[in-house]
């Protein structure tokens, strides 16, 4: 038996440390997952590691009784069947509207009436921004690194992460409008949320006691 008696789907990638400390302060043993880069299952412990994308598909299926992804994925895979028992308090972003700082007029005048085009890897919650606030745009969906897109000209703005600034501003991008803000979650899948709510719940209130 793994020590939580689950399996847990964890995200590589900016959320990866933050999840491994709070899986020691559970009592799972996370050296070798720390140890190894490549290796994607950890069945000694209950620990499969995965694309942060990934992690809603895994825990829906079943594939993971439970997983932490940030709230921004959940957001933009808003029709998949999880439950969201946590906020994590960590892993802590702004999603946001950025574009090239001294855009001329023409672009800032776009931004705010016109149909623009914005670039980005989160297409629904762009999509629904735009629509929310009664303006159209053509999303164009990449796959990392979107802050190139503005500067190319394939497009006049962005909708993307930003945690410290830094990325924004080394590409000379500034932001326009704050979309959402996130953080990682705890997710579980439906199923074992019933059939495994006794280990469920001692983990959730573990997490709460701090
Ligand atoms: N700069 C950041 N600082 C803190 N958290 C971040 C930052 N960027 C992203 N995150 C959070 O970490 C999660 C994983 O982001 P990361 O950039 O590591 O993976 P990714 O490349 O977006 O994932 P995928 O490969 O699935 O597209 C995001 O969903 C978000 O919740
Ligand atoms: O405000 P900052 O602290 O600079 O962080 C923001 C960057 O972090 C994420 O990118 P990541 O490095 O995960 O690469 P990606 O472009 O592949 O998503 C996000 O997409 C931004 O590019």
């Amino acid at each position: 038996m793994t020590p939580l008696n689950l399996t847990i789907a964890v995200p590589r990638g900016a959320l990866m440390p933050g999840t491994l400390d709070l899986l020691d302060r559970l009592g799972v043993d996370t050296s070798e997952v720390r140890a190894n880069d490549r290796k994607l299952l950890f069945e000694s412990v209950g620990i499969v590691t995965m694309r942060p994308s990934d992690v809603p598909t895994y825990v829906e299926a079943g594939a993971a009784d439970i997983g932490i992804c940030g709230k921004d994925v959940l957001m933009e895979q808003a029709g998949r069947h999880v439950y969201e028992l946590l906020d994590l308090a960590f892993g802590g972003c702004q999603m946001v509207l950025a574009s090239r700082a001294g855009d001329d007029p023409a672009v800032e005048a776009l931004r705010r009436l016109g149909v623009m085009r914005v670039a980005t890897k989160y297409p629904r919650i762009a999509a629904r921004y735009f629509e929310d606030t009664g303006r159209q745009a053509e999303i164009v969906e990449v796959k990392g690194s979107v802050e190139l897109a503005p500067l190319t000209g394939l497009v006049e703005a962005i909708v993307d992460l930003t945690a410290t600034g830094t990325t924004l501003r080394e590409n000379g991008l500034v932001i326009r409008e704050e979309i959402a803000s996130s953080t990682a979650r705890l997710i579980a899948n439906p199923v074992s949320h019933k059939l495994r709510a006794r280990e469920i719940d001692a983990v959730v209130e573990a997490l709460r006691a701090g």
